[in-house]
Protein backbone atom coordinates (compact mmCIF):
# COMPACT_ATOMS: atom_id res chain seq x y z
CA UNK A 1 0.00 0.00 0.00
CA UNK A 2 1.06 3.48 -0.76
CA UNK A 3 2.02 6.19 1.85
CA UNK A 4 -1.13 8.21 -0.02
CA UNK A 5 -3.86 5.29 0.15
CA UNK A 6 -2.65 4.97 4.24
CA UNK A 7 -3.86 8.29 4.52
CA UNK A 8 -7.34 8.36 2.89
CA UNK A 9 -7.70 5.30 5.40
CA UNK A 10 -6.34 6.94 8.62
CA UNK A 11 -5.95 10.53 10.33
CA UNK A 12 -2.24 11.58 10.47
CA UNK A 13 -1.47 13.15 13.89
CA UNK A 14 1.79 15.44 13.58
CA UNK A 15 3.82 14.63 16.86
CA UNK A 16 6.97 16.86 17.95
CA UNK A 17 9.33 15.02 20.65
CA UNK A 18 11.66 17.04 23.10
CA UNK A 19 13.06 13.99 24.62
CA UNK A 20 15.39 16.18 26.86
CA UNK A 21 17.81 14.81 29.45
CA UNK A 22 19.22 11.61 30.92
CA UNK A 23 16.64 9.10 31.10
CA UNK A 24 14.27 11.91 29.06
CA UNK A 25 15.88 10.34 26.15
CA UNK A 26 15.35 6.43 27.01
CA UNK A 27 11.92 6.57 27.63
CA UNK A 28 10.65 8.41 24.82
CA UNK A 29 12.36 6.34 22.45
CA UNK A 30 10.45 3.65 24.12
CA UNK A 31 6.90 5.64 24.08
CA UNK A 32 7.51 6.25 20.32
CA UNK A 33 8.24 2.55 19.58
CA UNK A 34 4.94 1.93 21.54
CA UNK A 35 3.12 4.40 19.59
CA UNK A 36 3.72 3.41 16.16
CA UNK A 37 3.22 -0.03 16.95
CA UNK A 38 -0.31 1.21 18.04
CA UNK A 39 -0.46 3.35 15.15
CA UNK A 40 0.05 0.29 13.09
CA UNK A 41 -2.06 -2.37 14.91
CA UNK A 42 -5.07 0.27 15.02
CA UNK A 43 -5.37 1.56 11.61
CA UNK A 44 -7.74 3.76 12.52
CA UNK A 45 -4.57 6.71 13.05
CA UNK A 46 -1.02 7.24 12.16
CA UNK A 47 1.73 9.43 13.68
CA UNK A 48 4.12 11.65 12.12
CA UNK A 49 7.16 12.13 14.60
CA UNK A 50 9.43 15.16 14.73
CA UNK A 51 12.16 15.22 16.99
CA UNK A 52 13.71 18.48 18.63
CA UNK A 53 17.10 18.56 20.23
CA UNK A 54 16.28 20.56 22.87
CA UNK A 55 18.32 18.94 26.15
CA UNK A 56 20.88 20.16 28.66
CA UNK A 57 23.15 19.46 26.77
CA UNK A 58 22.80 21.82 23.37
CA UNK A 59 22.23 24.58 25.40
CA UNK A 60 25.92 24.19 26.75
CA UNK A 61 27.07 24.16 23.41
CA UNK A 62 24.51 26.77 21.94
CA UNK A 63 23.69 29.14 24.77
CA UNK A 64 19.94 28.10 24.57
CA UNK A 65 17.30 25.70 25.29
CA UNK A 66 14.55 26.47 22.47
CA UNK A 67 15.35 28.37 19.44
CA UNK A 68 13.83 32.16 19.49
CA UNK A 69 10.91 30.77 17.55
CA UNK A 70 10.71 27.53 19.22
CA UNK A 71 7.16 27.83 20.72
CA UNK A 72 5.64 29.02 17.33
CA UNK A 73 7.21 25.87 16.57
CA UNK A 74 5.91 23.96 18.30
CA UNK A 75 2.13 25.12 17.69
CA UNK A 76 2.06 23.49 14.41
CA UNK A 77 1.85 20.41 16.15
CA UNK A 78 -1.23 18.44 17.17
CA UNK A 79 0.50 17.01 20.39
CA UNK A 80 3.83 17.41 22.45
CA UNK A 81 5.54 14.22 23.49
CA UNK A 82 7.83 15.21 26.47
CA UNK A 83 10.70 13.12 28.03
CA UNK A 84 12.49 15.70 30.84
CA UNK A 85 14.79 18.38 30.95
CA UNK A 86 17.53 18.54 33.39
CA UNK A 87 20.84 17.57 33.90
CA UNK A 88 23.55 18.66 36.78
CA UNK A 89 26.33 20.64 35.44
CA UNK A 90 23.47 22.96 34.70
CA UNK A 91 20.98 24.87 37.40
CA UNK A 92 17.87 23.51 37.38
CA UNK A 93 15.94 26.62 37.33
CA UNK A 94 17.98 27.39 34.34
CA UNK A 95 16.99 23.87 32.82
CA UNK A 96 13.32 24.33 34.20
CA UNK A 97 12.73 27.47 32.97
CA UNK A 98 14.64 27.08 29.99
CA UNK A 99 12.09 24.32 28.50
CA UNK A 100 9.41 22.82 30.34
CA UNK A 101 8.00 26.23 32.08
CA UNK A 102 7.70 28.24 29.47
CA UNK A 103 6.03 25.48 27.06
CA UNK A 104 3.61 24.92 30.33
CA UNK A 105 2.90 28.56 30.22
CA UNK A 106 3.46 29.48 26.02
CA UNK A 107 0.92 27.04 25.07
CA UNK A 108 -1.89 27.57 28.02
CA UNK A 109 -1.15 24.16 29.40
CA UNK A 110 -3.14 25.13 32.78
CA UNK A 111 -3.98 21.87 33.71
CA UNK A 112 -1.96 18.66 34.68
CA UNK A 113 -3.93 15.74 34.92
CA UNK A 114 -1.50 12.91 37.35
CA UNK A 115 -3.72 9.70 37.46
CA UNK A 116 -2.15 6.95 39.61
CA UNK A 117 -3.10 3.82 40.35
CA UNK A 118 -2.08 0.35 41.49
CA UNK A 119 -1.78 -1.46 38.50
CA UNK A 120 -2.25 -5.16 37.73
CA UNK A 121 1.08 -7.18 39.18
CA UNK A 122 2.34 -4.33 40.99
CA UNK A 123 2.82 -4.28 44.46
CA UNK A 124 2.19 -1.20 46.49
CA UNK A 125 3.82 -0.23 49.33
CA UNK A 126 1.02 -0.17 51.54
CA UNK A 127 -0.14 -3.22 53.13
CA UNK A 128 -3.23 -4.05 51.69
CA UNK A 129 -3.23 -1.86 48.95
CA UNK A 130 -4.22 -3.75 45.56
CA UNK A 131 -5.61 -2.84 42.33
CA UNK A 132 -8.82 -0.83 43.02
CA UNK A 133 -7.71 0.58 46.58
CA UNK A 134 -5.69 3.34 45.45
CA UNK A 135 -7.44 4.95 42.36
CA UNK A 136 -6.68 8.91 42.03
CA UNK A 137 -6.38 11.72 39.57
CA UNK A 138 -4.48 14.54 40.88
CA UNK A 139 -5.51 18.06 38.97
CA UNK A 140 -2.85 20.11 39.20
CA UNK A 141 -3.04 23.93 38.47
CA UNK A 142 -0.11 24.47 36.23
CA UNK A 143 0.06 27.76 35.41
CA UNK A 144 0.37 29.97 38.48
CA UNK A 145 0.51 29.42 41.89
CA UNK A 146 3.83 28.99 43.51
CA UNK A 147 5.67 28.19 40.15
CA UNK A 148 4.77 31.88 38.77
CA UNK A 149 8.11 33.06 38.23
CA UNK A 150 7.17 36.05 39.93
CA UNK A 151 10.14 37.59 42.21
CA UNK A 152 13.34 38.62 42.21
CA UNK A 153 17.25 38.92 44.31
CA UNK A 154 18.67 41.86 45.70
CA UNK A 155 22.51 42.13 47.17
CA UNK A 156 22.58 38.65 46.19
CA UNK A 157 26.40 38.61 47.24
CA UNK A 158 26.41 40.08 50.76
CA UNK A 159 25.10 38.07 54.15
CA UNK A 160 22.18 40.39 53.60
CA UNK A 161 20.94 38.87 50.47
CA UNK A 162 17.24 38.95 50.07
CA UNK A 163 15.02 36.95 47.56
CA UNK A 164 11.42 36.36 47.13
CA UNK A 165 9.16 33.84 45.26
CA UNK A 166 5.67 35.17 44.89
CA UNK A 167 2.95 33.02 44.29
CA UNK A 168 0.00 34.38 42.76
CA UNK A 169 -3.67 33.44 42.78
CA UNK A 170 -5.91 34.72 39.92
CA UNK A 171 -10.11 34.58 40.11
CA UNK A 172 -9.39 33.50 36.59
CA UNK A 173 -6.89 30.78 37.60
CA UNK A 174 -8.78 29.37 40.27
CA UNK A 175 -11.94 29.19 39.03
CA UNK A 176 -10.63 27.41 35.73
CA UNK A 177 -8.69 24.54 37.48
CA UNK A 178 -11.74 23.95 39.94
CA UNK A 179 -14.42 23.73 36.70
CA UNK A 180 -11.67 21.16 35.15
CA UNK A 181 -11.37 19.54 38.35
CA UNK A 182 -15.46 19.01 38.81
CA UNK A 183 -15.86 18.08 35.52
CA UNK A 184 -12.96 14.90 35.69
CA UNK A 185 -14.61 13.92 39.58
CA UNK A 186 -18.21 13.97 37.51
CA UNK A 187 -16.98 11.58 34.60
CA UNK A 188 -15.52 9.17 37.08
CA UNK A 189 -17.88 6.72 39.39
CA UNK A 190 -17.56 7.88 42.99
CA UNK A 191 -18.17 11.61 41.70
CA UNK A 192 -15.68 12.82 44.99
CA UNK A 193 -13.36 15.47 45.30
CA UNK A 194 -11.06 16.40 47.79
CA UNK A 195 -10.00 20.15 47.51
CA UNK A 196 -6.24 20.79 48.78
CA UNK A 197 -4.95 24.01 50.95
CA UNK A 198 -3.00 25.37 53.56
CA UNK A 199 -5.09 28.83 54.13
CA UNK A 200 -4.88 27.82 57.93
CA UNK A 201 -0.66 29.65 57.07
CA UNK A 202 -1.26 31.18 54.16
CA UNK A 203 -4.02 33.68 54.31
CA UNK A 204 -4.17 35.43 51.06
CA UNK A 205 -3.73 33.01 47.85
CA UNK A 206 -4.69 30.52 49.99
CA UNK A 207 -7.90 32.19 51.36
CA UNK A 208 -8.91 33.25 47.75
CA UNK A 209 -8.63 29.91 46.77
CA UNK A 210 -10.67 28.06 49.89
CA UNK A 211 -13.45 30.79 49.09
CA UNK A 212 -14.18 30.23 45.07
CA UNK A 213 -13.67 26.34 45.80
CA UNK A 214 -17.17 27.19 47.85
CA UNK A 215 -18.49 29.24 44.92
CA UNK A 216 -18.16 26.17 41.90
CA UNK A 217 -18.93 23.63 44.69
CA UNK A 218 -22.23 25.14 43.78
CA UNK A 219 -22.30 24.40 40.20
CA UNK A 220 -21.85 21.02 40.87
CA UNK A 221 -24.36 19.38 43.51
CA UNK A 222 -23.92 16.05 41.78
CA UNK A 223 -20.24 16.15 43.39
CA UNK A 224 -19.27 15.13 46.94
CA UNK A 225 -16.46 17.50 48.16
CA UNK A 226 -14.09 18.04 51.15
CA UNK A 227 -11.43 19.84 51.81
CA UNK A 228 -7.67 18.70 53.27
CA UNK A 229 -4.71 21.07 54.85
CA UNK A 230 -1.56 19.77 52.70
CA UNK A 231 0.33 18.47 55.37
CA UNK A 232 -2.85 16.23 56.95
CA UNK A 233 -4.07 15.13 53.34
CA UNK A 234 0.14 13.36 53.07
CA UNK A 235 -1.49 11.42 56.28
CA UNK A 236 -4.67 10.40 54.54
CA UNK A 237 -2.96 9.48 51.48
CA UNK A 238 -0.77 6.58 53.24
CA UNK A 239 -3.45 5.65 55.30
CA UNK A 240 -6.89 5.76 54.12
CA UNK A 241 -5.88 5.77 50.31
CA UNK A 242 -9.32 4.29 49.85
CA UNK A 243 -11.10 7.50 51.31
CA UNK A 244 -9.90 9.51 48.06
CA UNK A 245 -10.55 9.64 44.27
CA UNK A 246 -10.34 13.10 42.52
CA UNK A 247 -8.28 15.75 44.23
CA UNK A 248 -7.34 19.25 43.03
CA UNK A 249 -4.34 21.46 44.23
CA UNK A 250 -2.10 24.25 43.75
CA UNK A 251 1.03 23.99 41.42
CA UNK A 252 3.39 22.96 43.81
CA UNK A 253 1.25 21.18 46.59
CA UNK A 254 0.50 18.76 43.76
CA UNK A 255 3.83 18.53 42.42
CA UNK A 256 4.95 17.14 45.64
CA UNK A 257 1.53 15.35 46.02
CA UNK A 258 1.95 13.52 43.14
CA UNK A 259 5.56 12.35 43.67
CA UNK A 260 4.06 10.65 46.94
CA UNK A 261 0.95 9.24 45.14
CA UNK A 262 3.24 7.71 42.47
CA UNK A 263 6.13 5.87 45.22
CA UNK A 264 2.54 4.93 47.05
CA UNK A 265 1.35 3.20 43.24
CA UNK A 266 4.79 1.36 43.32
CA UNK A 267 7.19 3.67 41.73
CA UNK A 268 8.00 7.45 39.83
CA UNK A 269 8.71 5.15 37.06
CA UNK A 270 5.00 4.30 36.23
CA UNK A 271 3.16 8.08 36.64
CA UNK A 272 2.30 9.85 33.83
CA UNK A 273 0.74 13.63 33.44
CA UNK A 274 -0.70 15.52 30.55
CA UNK A 275 -0.70 19.21 30.47
CA UNK A 276 -3.22 20.77 28.72
CA UNK A 277 -5.40 23.15 27.35
CA UNK A 278 -8.55 22.16 27.73
CA UNK A 279 -9.59 24.68 24.95
CA UNK A 280 -7.52 23.03 22.24
CA UNK A 281 -5.95 26.09 20.69
CA UNK A 282 -2.57 25.07 21.50
CA UNK A 283 -1.53 21.58 21.90
CA UNK A 284 -1.05 20.00 24.90
CA UNK A 285 2.01 17.88 25.97
CA UNK A 286 2.29 14.37 27.63
CA UNK A 287 5.24 13.43 30.17
CA UNK A 288 5.50 10.80 32.57
CA UNK A 289 6.15 12.72 36.12
CA UNK A 290 9.65 11.84 36.65
CA UNK A 291 12.50 13.75 35.49
CA UNK A 292 16.25 12.87 34.16
CA UNK A 293 16.83 10.72 36.80
CA UNK A 294 21.09 11.19 36.70
CA UNK A 295 21.52 8.73 38.99
CA UNK A 296 20.23 5.93 36.45
CA UNK A 297 21.02 7.43 33.21
CA UNK A 298 22.82 5.20 30.52
CA UNK A 299 22.30 2.50 32.09
CA UNK A 300 19.06 0.78 29.88
CA UNK A 301 17.14 0.46 33.23
CA UNK A 302 14.61 3.07 33.15
CA UNK A 303 10.91 2.29 33.81
CA UNK A 304 9.34 3.38 31.01
CA UNK A 305 5.43 2.42 32.05
CA UNK A 306 5.09 6.24 33.32
CA UNK A 307 6.10 7.29 29.52
CA UNK A 308 3.60 4.46 28.07
CA UNK A 309 0.76 5.28 30.26
CA UNK A 310 1.26 9.26 28.97
CA UNK A 311 1.47 8.28 25.54
CA UNK A 312 -1.94 6.54 26.10
CA UNK A 313 -3.31 9.67 27.68
CA UNK A 314 -2.16 11.17 24.32
CA UNK A 315 -3.60 8.82 22.50
CA UNK A 316 -6.98 9.53 24.31
CA UNK A 317 -6.76 13.15 24.29
CA UNK A 318 -6.37 12.64 20.69
CA UNK A 319 -9.94 11.03 20.54
CA UNK A 320 -8.88 7.28 20.23
CA UNK A 321 -10.51 5.73 23.29
CA UNK A 322 -10.44 2.66 22.90
CA UNK A 323 -6.98 2.26 21.50
CA UNK A 324 -5.75 4.04 24.34
CA UNK A 325 -7.56 1.31 26.28
CA UNK A 326 -5.91 -1.40 25.01
CA UNK A 327 -2.51 0.47 25.42
CA UNK A 328 -3.01 0.54 28.96
CA UNK A 329 -4.70 -3.26 29.05
CA UNK A 330 -1.31 -4.05 27.36
CA UNK A 331 0.92 -2.33 29.97
CA UNK A 332 -0.65 -4.47 32.57
CA UNK A 333 -0.57 -7.85 31.12
CA UNK A 334 3.18 -6.89 30.86
CA UNK A 335 3.20 -5.93 34.58
CA UNK A 336 0.94 -8.60 35.71
CA UNK A 337 3.28 -11.12 33.79
CA UNK A 338 6.54 -10.06 36.32
CA UNK A 339 8.47 -8.32 33.63
CA UNK A 340 9.27 -4.94 35.51
CA UNK A 341 12.43 -2.84 35.83
CA UNK A 342 14.30 -2.70 39.20
CA UNK A 343 12.55 0.05 40.79
CA UNK A 344 9.27 -2.66 40.67
CA UNK A 345 12.05 -5.20 42.01
CA UNK A 346 11.56 -6.75 38.54
CA UNK A 347 15.33 -7.70 36.71
CA UNK A 348 14.26 -6.45 32.97
CA UNK A 349 15.58 -3.83 31.02
CA UNK A 350 13.84 -0.84 29.55
CA UNK A 351 14.17 -2.25 26.46
CA UNK A 352 12.82 -5.93 27.47
CA UNK A 353 9.36 -4.01 29.16
CA UNK A 354 9.15 -2.12 25.61
CA UNK A 355 9.23 -4.89 23.84
CA UNK A 356 6.74 -7.38 26.06
CA UNK A 357 4.77 -4.23 25.04
CA UNK A 358 4.49 -4.02 21.79
CA UNK A 359 3.62 -7.65 21.59
CA UNK A 360 0.91 -7.39 24.21
CA UNK A 361 -0.53 -4.51 22.07
CA UNK A 362 -0.94 -6.73 19.01
CA UNK A 363 -2.32 -9.21 21.41
CA UNK A 364 -5.28 -6.61 23.08
CA UNK A 365 -5.69 -4.79 19.82
CA UNK A 366 -5.59 -7.66 16.75
CA UNK A 367 -8.95 -9.67 17.56
N1 LIG B 1 9.17 17.56 33.96
C1 LIG B 1 10.48 17.44 34.05
O1 LIG B 1 11.19 17.47 33.05
C2 LIG B 1 11.11 17.23 35.38
C3 LIG B 1 12.45 17.47 35.53
N2 LIG B 1 13.07 17.20 36.73
C4 LIG B 1 14.53 17.39 36.75
O2 LIG B 1 15.14 16.09 36.70
C5 LIG B 1 16.39 16.12 37.40
C6 LIG B 1 16.46 15.00 38.42
O3 LIG B 1 15.50 15.26 39.43
P1 LIG B 1 15.19 14.30 40.65
O4 LIG B 1 14.72 15.14 41.76
O5 LIG B 1 16.32 13.37 40.86
O6 LIG B 1 13.88 13.47 40.20
P2 LIG B 1 13.75 12.19 39.23
O7 LIG B 1 12.29 11.97 39.06
O8 LIG B 1 14.55 12.38 38.02
O9 LIG B 1 14.38 10.99 40.06
C7 LIG B 1 14.02 10.69 41.42
C8 LIG B 1 14.38 9.22 41.72
O10 LIG B 1 13.48 8.36 41.05
C9 LIG B 1 14.15 7.50 40.16
N3 LIG B 1 13.40 7.41 38.91
C10 LIG B 1 12.81 8.44 38.25
N4 LIG B 1 12.24 8.00 37.13
C11 LIG B 1 12.47 6.68 37.05
C12 LIG B 1 12.13 5.69 36.10
N5 LIG B 1 11.42 5.96 34.98
N6 LIG B 1 12.55 4.42 36.33
C13 LIG B 1 13.24 4.12 37.43
N7 LIG B 1 13.59 5.02 38.37
C14 LIG B 1 13.21 6.29 38.17
C15 LIG B 1 15.51 8.14 39.94
O11 LIG B 1 16.47 7.17 39.59
C16 LIG B 1 15.78 8.83 41.26
O12 LIG B 1 16.35 7.93 42.18
C17 LIG B 1 16.51 17.53 37.99
O13 LIG B 1 17.29 18.28 37.11
C18 LIG B 1 15.09 18.03 38.02
O14 LIG B 1 14.99 19.43 37.98
C19 LIG B 1 12.38 16.71 37.80
C20 LIG B 1 11.04 16.45 37.71
C21 LIG B 1 10.29 16.73 36.51
C1 LIG C 1 8.97 20.17 37.52
C2 LIG C 1 8.36 19.04 38.17
O1 LIG C 1 8.86 18.50 39.13
C3 LIG C 1 7.11 18.54 37.67
O2 LIG C 1 6.55 19.16 36.79
O3 LIG C 1 6.63 17.54 38.17
K1 LIG D 1 9.01 14.48 32.76
MN1 LIG E 1 7.57 16.96 39.99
Amino acid sequence: MSPSTIRTKSRVFKIVTIPGDGIGVDITEAAVAVLQKLAAVSGTFEFEFTEKDWSSKKYQERGYYMPEDGLDQLKKFDAIYFGAVGWPDVPDHISLWGLILPIRNALGQYVNVRPTRVLRGITSPLKDCGPGDLDWVIVRENSEGEYAGHGGTTHGAFSHAIATEVSIFTRVGIERIFRFAFETARSRPRKKLTMVTKSNAQRHGMVLWDKIFTEITKEYPDVETDKMLVDAMTVRMTLHPKTLDTIVATNLHADILSDLAAALSGSIGIAPSSNLDPTREFPSMFEPIHGSAPDIAGKGIANPIGAFWSAAEMVRWLGFTEAADGLMAAIENVTEAEIKTKDLAGASDTKTVTEAVCKEIEKVLQK
